[in-house]
């Protein structure tokens, strides 16, 4: 990754926190810990690679282990300084590990430990989301969160064509599809101009 040497410097602390947490709080499957750097790590800064430079909040839902808003968040210190970062993430100990990040990293972001569908509106300019849910119903918990100009992006696996074909029952949208680098099968979904039919 072409990046700065304090960029790399948190991104190795990051990587060095996750891999002590991980056996006890599961922030990544332990299959997968091997790959942090080149599958995690590198599929968030995909959505970081998309995302609009010139906005202010960036919301990133179901963070779990940072991904993809904390990489983002860790990218963006560099890329786009002014842009602040809410991560919502239910499990308590998944959310003080992304706040331990935080302050291991000296940066600063919103972690609320609370489920989404509690929480008041955060009007994200960028809402992010990671395997929290199949699009129709990943909608359901974004657009409160949204404005009417908000870029979505969802990194999907394999299956992501179905799941646009389901969403596009309940709902209409704008649709981009960005290929993935890491793997032939997944894409990063950007939406916008989400609405309810
Ligand atoms: C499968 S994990 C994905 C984590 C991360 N985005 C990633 O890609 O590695 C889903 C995460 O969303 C959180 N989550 C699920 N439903 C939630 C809700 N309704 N509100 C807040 N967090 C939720 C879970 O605690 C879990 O950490």
């Amino acid at each position: 990754m072409n990046v700065s040497r304090e960029t790399q410097e948190r991104l190795a602390t990051y990587a060095q926190l996750l891999r002590k947490w991980n056996p006890k709080v599961n922030l990544v499957a332990p299959g997968t810990i091997n790959d942090l750097e080149t599958r995690h790590i590198a599929d968030s800064a995909q959505v970081h690679a998309i995302a609009r430079r010139t906005d202010d909040h960036w919301v990133d839902l179901g963070t779990g282990g940072g991904f993809p808003g904390l990489v983002a968040c860790i990218l963006s210190a560099e890329t786009a300084p002014e842009l602040q970062f809410t991560f919502v993430e239910s499990d308590q100990r998944k959310a003080t590990f992304l706040r331990t990040v935080l302050r291991e990293t000296g940066l600063s972001a919103t972690v609320i430990a609370k489920r989404i569908e509690k929480i008041p509106p955060l009007s994200a300019d960028i809402l992010s989301a990671r395997a929290l849910a199949p699009l129709d119903t990943l909608l359901d918990l974004a657009l409160p969160h949204g404005t009417a100009d908000t870029q979505f992006l969802f990194p999907k696996g394999a299956n992501w064509k179905k799941e646009v074909d389901n969403a596009r029952r309940r709902w209409s949208f704008d649709l981009e599809i960005h290929k993935s680098d890491l793997d032939p099968q997944s894409v990063i979904l950007e939406l916008g101009d989400v609405r309810n039919v």
